[in-house]
């Protein structure tokens, strides 16, 4: 008698009776009925692992936090990402490492190409008028001329200098500044957004393994199975690009420095993003062939956002571990229409306001200052019935720069007339700014709901990540006292 393979109906069941094998079965007939059973039998195991991981993502889900980060472009959402991503899942950030090298680079060529346009065209100007004429304007009287700091930007004329001629620098820095379109369409995988203002380029969730993919295709794939780790694998691009930075390192450095670039940034004739200051500050470091990015250069590098990007972390509370899902959104006003489906089920906001930038226009919009444009997106934020309910805070950030400004002789009051003549120091500027958002949300405040509201600097580790578990605290104690949610 042939000893049968055990089925995969019970003996006791009766439709195993039922399907019993006929008698007559062959040798043949029951390999083929023991391959189907087989089958049979990996499908329903299958059936069981998905309604499994389906349950387990529905727990999952009746614990989540949802938490969006709002406000406009450049306010500092993406970065402060960046800091739950370095609190909650660190070796994320070492992976994505490399990546950043890219985005680096293209904020320095961007801000070279910056550089050499205003002095191609401030030169120009030069030709036809007199130096004095030129500069001046509004430097002398508002922008701390006469901080013993800042230079005279007449001084930026002297003939006196010893350092190259800027037409010679140009010419030397053409090739690096060349490569701004090819690095451009690297880091967006050819995606151009209409109405990007300065050419900016804009990054979809996901863009830093595209970015390595993008150049590789499937050679990185070939690495990968071959067993190299893809940590090595570097951007054939990025790696001309820092050969080319290598080489003229000197050269930049004696841009950042000469005088007529001084001078005009002193004139407030060159305007440069905070970033660019940061890069070009450090450019021999980051010039270097072995040059990894830090996670500071990381927090300060810039990239727009494109659309929603979804980061999820575990947040480990009291002994319960709560995934939290962050949505960072784009802020430009072209993006604002891709939130709204966010606000259904969010359980909190931070709402991000630069207070720096108040002698700041927008981007998409050289006549809306930038303070008023967070406070109209402050109070659509706060008078929106999806969102009358969820837990709201907000960061009052970029206060390192706000200092900076004050501490250079900026004037408030000249952008911003309601400020009067008070006094333009840090402390009253920015309770100035606080009162004025706290207003917007008493006046949109149906529910009376809390605004917990920081003074932020999202770049600083430390201090961003005290603010940071602060803000789960209280996001946490709302959650538990949400009774749908318990
Ligand atoms: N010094 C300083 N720089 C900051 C601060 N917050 C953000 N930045 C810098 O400002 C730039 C813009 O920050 P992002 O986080 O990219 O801005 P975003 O809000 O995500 O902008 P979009 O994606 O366009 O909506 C980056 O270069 C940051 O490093 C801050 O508090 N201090
Ligand atoms: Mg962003």
């Amino acid at each position: 008698m042939p000893i049968r393979t055990p089925s995969l109906y019970s003996q006791d069941d009766p439709i195993t009776e039922a399907l019993k094998p006929p008698p007559s079965e062959t040798e043949a007939q029951r390999q083929i009925r023991l391959q189907e059973e087989a089958e049979a039998k990996r499908i329903s195991e299958q059936i069981d692992e998905d309604l499994r991981q389906e349950r387990e993502i529905l727990k999952r889900r009746r614990g989540e936090v949802k938490l969006l980060l709002l406000g406009q472009a450049e306010s500092g959402k993406s970065t402060l990402q960046k800091q739950f991503q370095l609190m909650y899942r660190p070796h994320s950030l070492d992976q994505e490492r490399v990546s950043w090298k890219t985005v680096i680079f293209f904020n320095v060529v961007r801000s070279i190409k910056h550089i050499l346009t205003t002095l191609e065209s401030w030169e120009d100007a030069m030709n036809e008028t007199q130096p004095e004429a030129k500069f001046g304007v509004p430097g002398s009287s508002s922008a701390g001329m006469s901080s013993p700091r800042s230079a005279s930007p007449y001084r930026a004329l002297s003939p006196v200098s010893s350092k190259a001629s800027t037409s010679a620098l140009r010419i030397r820095l053409l090739p690096l500044v060349g490569m701004d379109a090819a690095l451009a369409d690297r880091l967006s995988g050819g995606v151009t957004v209409s109405g990007s203002g300065k050419g900016s380029v804009f990054v979809r969730t996901g863009w830093q393994s595209r970015t390595l993919e993008n150049a590789f295709g499937r050679k990185r794939q070939q690495h990968i199975d071959n067993g190299k780790a893809p940590e090595v694998v570097q951007d054939p691009l990025t790696q001309d690009v820092n050969h080319m930075l290598e080489a003229s390192s000197e050269d930049i450095k004696d841009l950042w420095e000469h005088p007529t670039v001084r001078g005009l940034i002193t004139a407030r004739r060159l305007k440069l993003d905070e970033w660019s200051e940061f890069f070009l500050r450090n450019i021999s470091r980051i010039s270097a062939i072995e040059y990894i990015p830090t996670t500071d250069d990381i927090l300060h590098a810039r990239i727009q956002t494109m659309g929603v990007a979804e980061h999820i972390f575990d947040v480990n509370i009291h002994g319960k571990t709560v995934s939290w899902h962050l949505y960072d959104v784009g802020g430009a006003r072209g993006q604002r229409h891709t939130w709204v489906p966010y606000f259904d089920d969010a359980n909190a906001i931070i709402f991000v306001a630069p207070v720096s930038a108040f002698d700041q226009y927008l981007e998409e919009d050289p006549r809306t200052n930038r303070i008023d444009d967070s406070l109209q997106l402050f109070t659509q934020i706060c008078s929106n019935p999806l969102l009358k309910n969820v837990h709201l805070v907000l960061f009052l950030n970029k206060t390192d720069l706000l200092k900076a400004k004050l501490d250079n002789g900026l004037r408030v009051a000249k952008y911003i007339t309601s400020f009067g003549n008070r006094k333009n120091d840090y402390e009253t500027v920015v309770q100035y700014f606080r009162a004025h958002f706290l207003q917007v949300h008493r006046r949109n405040n149906e529910n009376r709901r809390v605004l917990y509201t920081h003074f932020t600097s999202v770049v600083d580790t430390k201090a961003t990540q005290r603010i940071i578990g602060n803000v789960r605290d209280s996001i946490f104690r709302g959650y538990l006292q949400s009774a749908a949610l318990v």
